[in-house]
């Protein structure tokens, strides 16, 4: 009788990449003997997944022992495939944060876990076809390697091939293999050094033939390599070439070395080194409070609230260097426009080489070579955008969330999380303060403060004891029945040829939410749609076509109405670049910069743009939203907004908050340094509250009026919301998914709780999917977690049909 030996094995828990089969549930795998001690979780491995030979990406998040024994032990698990990293790529921190984030978002984990992960570490599962045996066409067999392996996923093949590779499948004599490849490519320098002690080379010398012009060049140039050095530098004299030292290599005179570097994204940028400056009273009060928090490791959460140029940069970096005196590291957030190039300058400014920064405008090698560098302890303070969340920093002293209103902090797509919210989990965990800095704060953080969960440090002033510039409002329906149709009303146009006259500048901003350049009949009113999109095509001047921002439709701009034949279709509402054309008929002399998506979409550009705005190269500075923050030159005495309103009308709750805090912070571009400014905005409604209150720039006042029509229509920050959305190909059955779900709720949700739809989304179809929604307004709603929970699961289980159910909390966009 064969007894069966008590073994202990170890046991991994993965969570495995599979996007048609998305789970919260880790997969057991049994770890081979060889890698017993490697596996740790926070490592990414490749594991066998499904029926096949299918292998997926996937993540360790526990590691456990297992007696074989053990009834609960199956002696079925399958072992892991291979492992991919040698260190852990996520600590034990952001894995339960990834955990936390899955639950609060109802996402997968997986995809929360990818989302922290530098798009260099996100693993691509290659499919391979391997050949078992002779292929008779021997056009197709050339496509296979020495090997007999063909890289499916990578290599670009016609359709007839992909065709005639199928029948080889079905033929058996091809098989399809999946492989997980990694992107993460670590740049490297060669370093060269000689092997020889001058003595040796002396003797070597004697030993080469006198004609061996290479060898004895070599020879000589070692002399001075023995110390070690960039084979680059060495290089430099022409006359030697790197296989020269190759071939050195191998007679064993000298020695070359792969040295890991970094690719740093800020390399040609020469950046003053700033001292901290004198604070004013209010700035020292802030800075002494949130330097008392960072020393008795105290998580509060801070909501500074300052007028535009009141200083605010200089209370974060006055407050990172505290935490920095207290050797610990800080983390600073910053909406990604504002990112390049005045934040990052500031904050490299004053600390150097101990900041790194996240931004999308980095190549993926380079934010990866960021990441390391927090990753190693050699990067101190992290800037960057929402992703930068995420930065795996230890000993976190001090976040700092810059324009804590922005929207673009929260992301869109899954895993729909806040930034916020990110980071007030992590200060928790590192008993660290927030900051949060706006001059126009969100509503919900605003309240907070109002009930002592946040505490308040305002900064009423500006630096410069300059009041905050004078605002005048323009009303455009009298401007209409003068001018028909231009983008500038006199005075605009008069306090624009001023600035020119005194050399000053001036910063125009359109609005383009809510606002777009369609082409409309005169004649009917009918108005180009994109054929898979319920949405108006825009007009694009550069590509002289129309294109759909949803699903990148493109079509010729019509020049006959295809509904009545009148040829009277024409341009509607202003792009920039009409605004930029008109502008410079009416000021032929001025010298723009236009900045919007089309100026700025090469790398670089945005940076560049501004930069020369910044040396006075240009009197007007022309831009979308992407102008209104951030900015700091002091020759800008004027800032105009020609459509104010464009997104009043939007069907959202938060429409009048955003252009509030627009034209707020537009306006404090203007006047920042001695010389005083001016703000013109141009509107068709000059009664709406909104702006009314944006030209006193009186936050809040803006506030109180706000919560006041926010409580009742009970909507945040009364309410809690959240958004369900269910989408399919098939109009009905969206429709028919979202009533059963709204009768579910109805039955489970305790009834306080607002149960709105479903309806049809506002833009209800989207590359040919139609969307219905629900939202949910909630006080208190103890069920809610495991009720979303639950709907989510049903609705993976269904996924294979093509219905689609999302959940997001607290939605930014209702449309
Ligand atoms: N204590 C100080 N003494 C002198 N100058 C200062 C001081 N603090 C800040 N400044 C300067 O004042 C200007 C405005 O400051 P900053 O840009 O930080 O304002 P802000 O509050 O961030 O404004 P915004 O919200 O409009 O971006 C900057 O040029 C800054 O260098
Ligand atoms: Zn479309
Ligand atoms: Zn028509």
């Amino acid at each position: 009788m064969i007894r069966k030996e008590r073994v202990m094995a170890k046991i991994a828990q993965v969570i495995v990449d599979v996007p048609t089969m998305q789970t919260n549930r880790p997969y057991s795998y049994l770890i081979p003997d060889s890698l017993t001690d490697a596996v740790q979780p926070g490592m990414r491995v490749a594991v066998p997944f499904g029926q096949g030979h299918r292998e997926v990406g996937g993540m360790v998040v526990g590691v456990s022992d297992a007696d074989t024994l053990d009834e609960t032990f199956s002696g079925k698990l399958k072992p892991l495939g291979a492992l991919l990293d040698l260190a852990p790529v996520l600590n034990e921190e952001l894995l339960s944060l990834s955990d936390w984030m899955a639950q609060h978002t109802f996402a997968f984990r997986i995809s929360t876990i990818q989302t922290m992960l530098p798009a260099a570490l996100k693993t691509k599962s290659h499919k391979f076809l391997v050949a078992d045996a002779p292929i008779d066409d021997p056009q197709l067999a050339s496509l296979f390697d020495d090997q007999q392996r063909l890289d499916f996923t990578a290599a670009s093949l016609t359709d007839e091939q992909t065709d005639a590779l199928a029948k080889l499948q079905q033929r058996q004599i091809i098989h399809a293999e999946y492989q997980v490849a990694d992107r993460a490519h670590v740049k490297t320098v060669t370093w060269v050094k000689s092997a020889l002690s001058p003595t040796e080379i002396e003797t070597a010398r004697k030993d080469v033939r006198p004609n061996a012009i290479k060898q004895l060049r070599v020879l000589t140039r070692l002399m001075d390599l023995q110390e070690a050095r960039p084979l680059q530098d060495v290089l430099t004299d022409e006359r030697l070439t790197r296989a020269d030292f190759t071939a050195a290599t191998k007679k064993g005179w000298a020695e070359l070395s792969e040295r890991e570097v970094y690719r740093d994204p800020y390399a040609n940028h020469r950046i003053a080194k700033t001292a901290p400056l004198d604070l004013q009273p209010d700035q020292r009060s802030a800075v002494n409070a949130i330097t008392e928090a960072i020393d008795a490791h105290d998580p509060k959460t801070f909501l500074l609230q300052g007028v535009t140029g009141s200083g605010k940069t200089e209370v974060y970096l006055q407050s990172i260097a505290a935490a920095l005196a207290q050797h610990k590291t800080a983390l600073m957030l910053v909406p990604e426009i504002a990112l390049t190039p005045q934040m990052v300058n500031r904050v490299k400014g004053r600390f150097g080489h101990q900041v790194a920064v996240l931004h999308s405008g980095l190549s993926a090698g380079e934010k990866y070579d960021e990441w390391r560098r927090i990753e190693r302890h050699e990067a101190a303070v992290v800037v960057g955008a929402r992703s930068a969340a995420f930065a795996p920093l230890t000993n976190i002293g001090l976040i700092v969330m810059d324009e804590e209103h922005e929207t673009s902090y929260k992301q869109e797509d899954n895993p729909r999380y806040h930034a916020r919210d990110v980071l007030l989990w992590r200060a928790q965990r590192h008993h660290a303060p927030v900051v949060l800095g706006s001059a126009t704060p969100s509503l919900e953080s605003r309240a907070r403060a109002e009930r002592h969960v946040y505490t308040r440090l305002a900064l009423p002033h500006r630096i410069n004891q300059q009041p905050l510039p004078p605002v005048k409002i323009i009303d455009m329906r009298e401007q209409l029945k003068a001018h028909t149709e231009s983008n500038f009303s006199t005075p605009l146009i008069e306090a624009l040829k001023v600035r020119l006259e005194r050399h000053e500048q001036s910063v125009l901003m359109l609005n383009r939410r809510g606002f777009s350049s369609f082409v409309m009949c005169r004649d009917c009113g009918f108005v180009l749609k994109c054929p898979n999109c319920d949405i108006s095509l825009v007009l694009h001047m550069d590509s002289h076509t129309m294109k759909c921002h949803y699903c990148g439709h493109e079509e010729p701009i019509p020049r006959i109405c295809p509904n009545c034949h009148s040829k009277r279709i024409s341009y509607y509402g202003s792009g920039t670049e009409k605004v930029a054309a008109e502008l410079n008929s009416l000021l032929p002399d001025a010298r723009i910069i236009r900045m919007d998506v089309d100026t700025t979409r090469r790398k670089g550009m945005h940076e560049k743009l501004l930069n020369s705005f910044g040396q006075h190269k240009a009197d007007i500075l022309l831009g979308t939203q992407m102008i209104a923050k951030g900015l700091d030159y002091p020759d800008v005495t004027l800032v105009g907004v020609l459509n104010a309103d464009t997104a009043l009308g939007l069907p959202d709750f938060r429409s009048s908050e955003r252009t509030f805090q627009l034209l707020t912070q537009v306006s404090g571009r203007a006047g920042r340094a001695d010389k005083p400014g001016e703000v013109l905005i141009q509107t068709f409604n000059p009664d709406h509250y909104a702006i009314q209150l944006a030209k006193t720039q009186d936050y809040e006042r803006f506030f109180r009026v706000e919560m006041g029509i926010r409580h009742m229509g009970n909507y945040p920050p009364y309410f809690f919301t959240a958004l369900i959305t269910a989408s399919d190909k098939d109009e009905g059955v969206a429709a028919k998914k979202m009533f059963e779900l709204s009768d579910q709720l109805k039955q489970t949700l305790s009834p306080d709780t607002i149960i709105l739809g479903p309806t049809p989304r506002p833009i209800a179809r989207i590359k040919n999917r139609y969307y219905y929604q629900i939202v949910l307004k909630y006080k208190r709603e103890p069920k809610l977690q495991s009720v979303l929970d639950g709907i989510l699961d049903d609705a993976q289980r269904e996924q294979r049909n093509g219905l689609q159910v999302a959940i997001d909390m607290e939605p930014q966009n209702f449309i």
